[in-house]
């Protein structure tokens, strides 16, 4: 029994969605199916998601919303006419939004909804139109399938309970849609996961009713050494480990969701990615081991937006509880943080952009300044993060040498190195305008 998961690429149209359906079709052991918002088209498209929250910061500040949901019922318009579907469909996505505008609800409670009802669409229109092709397919919303999650909207998490719920879905006669990115609390609100996190439910359901396999469909040939976008070509990835995918996903492969990785890895589910536009590929498979006779590192993943936090003091070392007393700092102000590398009289602190308001900044400075009385203290912004992954690096040598050597070629100042005990991989922190030169030149010395 397999559980396939198709991202937004493959149910932006309805040219689309009738490659999903041929896939569906052609294995009987697709059961499950999964599906996003449509995405983009085109390159400049925007993807339903973004058009539902656009309309919902517009509905919520009570601006008119009238050209947005025009053009958000023309998208699926095109879709289900294209598809010959029933005009029914539309009408209930159009009701869907305007009750929950119309709701009592909270305006957070409200915006969650809204976020939705994209992926809720797509799995009535994906399950229709396999209807339409003759396989016995029925749309199953996530809280009749069992997905119970945190209250945390638009970051909710799967609570265990689901795992036994989902597993009772294995008796259901037939194909099952699901609508990927949102499950229910115990108390019965709709909550999103974070974006792209349609891959998440895949992950889950797969975890659920302990599949064999858990494809995930997209719109690339296999997961690559490097981002595409930034080196023509890269090599392909045949076989990757949950943790080096992890590692990857984490900084900043965006095929597919870290947080998704998680129950999959928990019940050994190998998980597969595939493209919708060339399904006869072999894709890349996620597993728990592998080869020991492939490469020591698997892929250079990168990602910007973060700031260093830099503190200084003489003797820090000394200072019992100077390390814990910042993190706490940075915990009582709700800011979260990804590496701390630090010396004897200095630490840094590396923190996603999206955590620091203006507000948050001046409180941390001013509560450090007067909490731990540094010598120095100082947010710097426009830092790169590059990771080197592999599982492999454990029992090589040379990794960082040769490493810091493509830096070096490429005339980059590395400014922060950290490697975990680990050792699934090296982080290096870089500023951001050196960014695709450094990922071009590590590429250059690892694969080429
Ligand atoms: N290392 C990588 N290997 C493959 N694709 C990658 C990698 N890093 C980033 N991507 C990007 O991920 C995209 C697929 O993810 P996404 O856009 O979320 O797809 P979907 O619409 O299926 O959810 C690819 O088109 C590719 O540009
Ligand atoms: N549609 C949601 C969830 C998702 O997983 O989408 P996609 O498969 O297009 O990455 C988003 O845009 O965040």
């Amino acid at each position: 029994m397999k559980v396939v998961k198709f991202g937004g690429s493959s149910v932006a149209n309805d040219e689309q969605i009738k490659k999903v359906g041929s896939i569906v079709a052609d294995d009987s052991d697709r059961k499950f199916v999964v599906v996003s918002a449509p995405g983009k088209r085109f390159k400049d498209d925007v993807k339903i998601t973004d058009l539902l929250i656009e309309l919902s910061d517009l509905a919520l500040r009570n601006k008119s919303f009238d050209k947005k949901l025009t053009e958000i019922m023309e998208r699926f318009s095109e879709i289900t006419s294209e598809l010959n579907l029933s005009q029914v469909i539309l009408t209930d996505i159009k009701q869907s939004i305007q009750s929950t505008l119309s709701s009592e609800m909270s305006d957070r409670a409200k915006a969650d909804e809204l976020k939705s009802i994209g992926e809720d669409s797509s799995a009535k229109i994906v399950s229709a139109h396999l209807k339409t092709i003759g396989l016995n397919a029925q749309y199953v919303n996530p809280k009749e399938a069992g997905i119970i999650v945190s209250n945390e909207p638009g970051n909710a998490q799967v609570l265990p309970e689901s795992f036994a719920k989902l597993y009772n879905m294995r008796q259901r006669d037939g194909i099952i849609v699901i609508p990927g990115f949102f499950g229910f609390t115990q108390e019965g609100q709709l909550m999103t996961f974070p974006r792209g996190g349609s891959d998440i439910t895949g992950s889950i359901v797969a975890a659920g009713v302990q599949a064999d396999l858990y494809e995930n469909f997209t719109d690339v040939d296999s997961v690559y050494v490097v981002d595409p976008r930034m080196v023509e070509n890269p090599e392909k990835v045949t076989e990757l480990t949950y943790k080096e995918m992890r590692e990857l996903s984490y900084s900043g492969f965006g095929v597919f969701h870290d947080e998704a990785l998680m129950p999959a890895f928990q019940r050994e589910i190998p998980v597969c990615i595939k493209n919708t536009n060339n399904p006869q590929s072999p894709g890349t498979m996620i597993v728990s081991e592998k080869d020991q006779q492939s490469r020591c590192v698997v892929g250079i993943a990168s990602d910007t937006g973060f700031s260093n936090l830099y503190v200084s003091k003489y003797l820090m070392n000394r200072e019992l509880g100077f390390g814990r007393r910042l993190l706490q700092i940075l915990e009582e102000e709700g800011i979260s943080f990804e590496h701390a590398p630090s010396g004897i009289d200095n630490m840094s602190v590396i923190i996603r952009d999206n955590q620091l308001t203006a507000e948050k900044e001046i409180n941390v400075i001013n509560r450090i300044k007067q909490e731990l009385n540094p010598e120095t203290i100082s947010i710097d912004y426009g830092f790169a993060m590059v990771m080197v992954v592999g599982e492999g690096m454990m029992n090589a040598v040379g990794i960082a040498e040769k490493s810091t050597a493509a830096f070096a070629e490429a005339n980059i100042s590395i400014e922060m190195i950290n490697q975990g005990s680990s050792e699934v991989s090296v982080m290096f922190g870089i500023r951001k305008d050196k960014l695709d030169l450094a990922v071009k030149s590590l590429y250059h010395k690892f694969f080429e």
